[in-house]
């Protein structure tokens, strides 16, 4: 397409949302009419399940449950008066505590004020405070937030040692939808443990963030924990970062989670629109379903030129991820849908990766995020006429163009500045156009029923670890692991048994090996006594 086409392209399909300041630019993916035409009745069906879902329909079938995150921002929308006042409530109290802990009504018991954020969570349950931290935090916020958001227990003795002398100002939220995720458990009882023997009552720090009557709820009220904050059944984790999940540590943060709410809610506004055109969320997904082909055949790379939105993939891999990839239709076909997402910021990844995207293996279509506001307040020169962000600027058309002119598509979006409304009104963006990708291609966007087979098998691998040091505790000498396993009755398991026991070996756990490490057939295992 020649330059003037590709102006006239551009302006055919530019789209602004003057309200938010945000354009989203389609021009680059080289769908045509006849495209767009073959999609619309796909779309028109797509709305119409997403006004469904917005009014509470089962959207979520399996799970017999609604999909309501975008009442969260727009509580009128929920659908009894009870819920509607339940959320607006529940805005108000976190406000509210926000506010206490910022004036030291709240405060630790050996200190004035709290001035530190600890969040153990995972998943939806730590990307979404993860993302909006890194990109909305102020400069001296009144508290700092600090993560574990993982089993690893050297990450965890990082996080606390970089507390340490603060431990006891630090509040603790402890975030489990569910309430029974065993990553989070175990984060909670790590840290448990290390107020323990600084002598403080973690209670008087503690607030868990989950599902009335999980057990985390339960933890929390028999042992009466500082706060409490309620999770819905019907907001799924990786839809969460605008419930109590995400607005809980921002507003401690000093992140205007009103404006946060007001940016997803005008978005979400926008993409009821039902005409193709002047709906950014369909745009998105009409353009990921040219890329992919519908199969997800190519892969999202996410490029923020912009440093704090650098979380901004690592978020949208769950939400785009989990809600997409997926094995069967809702019809039962096996499809093995799913976008893979990845990416990191711009202009760094022209120094890394973006050499494949260019000549590589095209197996992927780039959104390129762009924000015009370079910093707050003016910029030196770095060369006469040129600042820094006119170079960030510059490489950003760069890569564009280039991309374009060696058939890379690409998607480009636009916000005026990263502030709590455009980052409410990105996260209200990819959360529709999944849904309504997930409708284009008849799927369920809201289970994850694939997660389970991870876990169901991490359970058994600890099962299998007590089965394995009941034997080995009656075991006079050493064994090998082919005894071994036809000990603990499954020969099978045999490399499984391997894995356990090596890694027991590695952690002083009483369990030793003896022979060739890297020859199983060799070794022999013991309880060290
Ligand atoms: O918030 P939680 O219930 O602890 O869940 C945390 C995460 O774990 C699960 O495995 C799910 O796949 C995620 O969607 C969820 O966000």
């Amino acid at each position: 397409m020649d330059a003037k086409a590709l102006w006239q392209r551009y302006q055919q399909w530019l789209y602004f949302h003057e309200g938010l300041g945000l354009y989203l630019d389609v021009s680059r993916m080289r769908f045509d009419d006849a495209f767009v035409e073959a999609c619309s009745l796909k779309f028109k069906h797509a709305f119409t399940q997403m006004t469904e879902l917005e009014n509470g329909a089962l959207a979520n079938p399996d799970e017999n449950r609604m999909v309501g995150h975008y009442w969260l921002r727009n509580p009128d929308l929920a659908p009894t008066p009870e819920l509607t006042q339940e959320i607006a409530n529940c805005i108000e109290k976190i406000e509210a505590f926000a506010e206490q802990v910022h004036t030291g009504e709240i405060h630790p018991p050996k200190a004035p004020l709290f001035t530190n954020i600890l969040s153990i969570g995972i998943g939806g349950s730590a990307l979404g405070p993860q993302f909006v931290s890194e990109a909305l935090v102020p400069n001296k916020p009144p508290l700092a937030i600090h993560f574990i958001d993982n089993t690893d227990p050297t990450g965890i003795d990082r996080t606390l040692s970089s507390l340490d002398e603060d431990l006891h100002r630090t509040l603790v939220l402890v975030i489990s939808k569910s309430g029974g995720t065993p990553e989070p458990r175990n984060g909670m009882m790590e840290v448990k443990r290390v107020f323990a023997e600084k002598d403080l009552d973690f209670a008087n720090n503690a607030v868990a963030i989950t599902m009335a009557g999980s057990k985390l709820d339960d933890i929390a009220t028999r042992e009466n924990w500082l706060a409490k904050f309620p999770m819905y059944d019907w907001v799924g984790g990786r839809t969460s970062e605008l419930s109590t999940v995400g607005l809980v540590p921002a507003a401690l943060q000093g992140i205007d989670i009103r404006a946060m709410l007001r940016g997803a809610k005008d978005m979400d506004e926008a993409n009821r629109i039902p005409e193709l055109h002047n709906n950014p969320a369909a745009l998105l997904a009409l353009s990921w379903y040219y890329a992919s082909n519908g199969k997800g055949e190519k892969d999202m790379v996410i490029l923020p030129y912009k440093d704090s939105l650098l979380l901004f993939s690592r978020y949208l891999q769950q939400l785009v991820m989990e809600s997409l990839g997926k094995e069967k239709d809702l019809d039962g076909n096996t499809v093995c849908q799913g976008i893979a997402v990845y990416g990191n910021k711009g202009s760094t990844d022209q120094h890394a990766y973006v050499q494949q995207l260019r000549e590589g293996v095209p197996n992927f279509f780039a959104t390129i995020v762009e924000v015009l506001e370079d910093r707050c307040g003016k910029s030196m020169e770095v060369e006469p006429g040129i600042t820094s962000g006119d170079y960030l600027s510059g490489f950003l058309q760069g890569t564009r163009q280039a991309l374009y002119e060696n058939n890379r598509d690409s998607i480009t979006l636009t916000i005026a500045q990263v502030s709590p409304r455009t980052v409410g009104a990105l996260i209200a963006l990819y959360e529709r156009a999944v849904g309504l990708y997930a409708n284009l291609v008849n799927i369920n966007a809201y289970h994850q029923p694939g997660v389970e087979a991870g876990k169901k098998a991490a359970a058994a691998i600890l099962e299998l670890q007590s089965s394995i040091m009941k034997v080995l505790e009656k075991e006079k000498v050493p064994i090998s692991l082919e005894l071994l396993a036809q000990k603990v009755g499954m020969p099978e398991k045999i490399e499984s048994m391997y894995m356990i026991v090596r890694h027991l070996h590695a952690n002083q756990r009483g369990v030793v090996l003896e022979g060739n490490l890297g020859k199983p057939s060799s070794l022999k295992v013991a309880i060290n006594f």
